[in-house]
């Protein structure tokens, strides 16, 4: 996709795929104007999977795009996009607890909130983990509003491949495999 990204509309909708510096490959997908889901195909909590998660989106200048967000298990977000430069900055604040204890983590978390609720309760927050990373997209696609299919699935080894190869969705973005 060489599409050149201008305003907000250009980016709500945008499904990405991209591997930070330290090797963690994220997958995120802007929903809405308010909403984010992304999956976790590797890194301290690969396999975890998340879905409308509320988030605040906002463009800072043309085609440079920063998203926040606070999680039930207590690990904040702050994610700067340059979409245009295929580049990203992340940093994830994870709480200790999610350091000590990622395994719990690492689920489809819409299904388990009460257990992040309890575990961020149960456990320590501090001191926190801070990794801060530049990433390199290596996918851009047009997936639209609400578009149920991006993320529906857990995580599986050859997924982003799937996806990078075309395999993965139709021409109206629809998984294929369903
Ligand atoms: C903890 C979630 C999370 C989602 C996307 C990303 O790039 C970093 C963190």
């Amino acid at each position: 996709m060489t599409k050149q990204f201008k305003t907000l509309e250009d980016f709500l909708g945008t499904h990405f795929i991209y591997t930070y510096e330290n090797g963690w490959e994220y997958e995120w997908y802007a929903k809405n104007d308010h909403t984010v889901d992304y999956r976790i195909h590797g890194g301290m909590v690969a396999g975890r999977w998340v879905t409308n998660q509320e988030a605040d989106i906002v463009m800072l200048t043309e085609g440079i795009y920063k998203i926040s967000w606070t999680e039930p298990t207590g690990t904040d977000v702050a994610l700067d996009f340059l979409p245009n430069e295929k580049k990203i900055h992340g940093t994830i604040f994870f709480p200790k607890w999610v350091e000590e204890h990622p395994e719990i983590t690492v689920t489809y978390q819409n299904e388990h909130l009460e257990l992040m609720r309890e575990s961020r309760e149960k456990y320590e927050t501090y001191p926190k983990l801070v990794v801060p990373e530049f990433a390199n997209i290596t996918y851009i696609g047009d997936a639209g509003i609400d578009n149920e299919d991006v993320i529906s699935e857990a995580p599986y080894d050859n997924l982003p491949d799937d996806i990078r190869s075309g395999k993965y969705f139709n021409a109206e973005y629809k998984r294929t495999n369903k």
